[in-house]
């Protein structure tokens, strides 16, 4: 049994399109819808009930489009909207999160003290704190604030002495001191992966997210028997407001001939 439905994938800009492309690679059978709230971003410096009423449009909009299931590739979202999310999506569309497969996973691993570095919505949350500790509570966990990362990502500002400087600034933190593990609690930061190894030295473990999210989501697929057979998958990606920063980072990750829709969600909920 195979459903070809789309996967809806969203987030507040790029970060989710890591986990778009790991779905891609681990699951290339697979249609994707993107959503990209880039009108609204950054979703970190929101007030949870902000945050809750964008996510709730996008979510009512992936519905409409008919997804199967709907990847919440966004941190902040996911620590301040998920029961919402899950609630205007209903019973029959899979809702995957991208904090919970991660605390699952990293609770039952020989770690000690792990630090989260997110947006200031997820940390102000203690959503990954809760969720680790739901599954052991001999674990250490320290979330600490990054704000300024979204902004050097989204405005193409990797790899450059300014990331490096801020990555230096935070990380060097005595809060984070003596961690074995760091989760990047933000979708976005994937794309500082390499710089964030470097300021650590390799000392501290980074943990691969989209790997165990995907894996969890692919999961999560079978036993619904919701996996794909599509031998050519569709990929769509709709913004509320374009930029040429997720220009330039899809067609990086998805090749270029793909196509971007500006797609305002002001009244979809009313259209439901
Ligand atoms: N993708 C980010 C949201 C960044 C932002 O809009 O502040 C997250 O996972 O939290």
């Amino acid at each position: 049994m195979y459903d070809n439905r789309p996967i809806g994938v969203f987030d507040s800009g790029v970060g989710g399109l890591n986990f778009a492309k790991e779905i891609k690679r681990l699951l290339p059978q697979e249609s994707l819808i993107y959503f990209g709230d880039t009108k609204h971003l950054p979703y970190g410096e929101k007030s949870p009930n902000t945050i809750k009423n964008y996510v709730k449009r996008i979510t009512a909009f992936l519905k409409k489009e008919n997804c199967k299931a709907i990847l919440i590739a966004c941190n902040s979202a996911t620590a301040n909207a998920l029961d919402e999310i899950k609630e205007v999506a209903g019973d029959d569309i899979l809702v995957v999160d991208v904090i919970n497969p991660v605390a699952e996973k990293v609770a039952f691993e020989l770690r000690s003290k792990i630090g989260v570095i997110a947006t200031k919505a997820t940390v102000g949350s203690n959503f990954y704190k809760k969720s680790i500790r739901k599954y052991n509570k001999h674990i250490q966990v320290v979330e600490f604030a990054t704000p300024l990362l979204v902004p050097v990502i989204e405005e193409g500002f990797c790899n450059t002495p300014i990331s490096r400087s801020i990555l230096e600034a935070y990380l060097k933190n005595k809060k984070l001191e003596g961690i074995d593990s760091l989760i990047l609690g933000c979708t976005h930061y994937p794309l500082l992966e390499k710089e964030i190894e470097q300021v650590f030295e390799g000392k501290v473990q980074i943990i691969d997210s989209p790997l165990i999210v995907v894996n969890y989501l692919y999961h999560q697929l079978q036993q619904r028997q919701l996996l794909a057979q599509n031998e050519a998958p569709t990929y769509a990606f709709y913004l509320s407001d374009y930029t040429e920063n997720f220009n330039r980072i899809s067609k990086r990750f998805f090749g270029n001939k793909i196509a971007l829709i500006e797609k305002n969600l002001d009244n979809i909920l009313e259209a439901l």
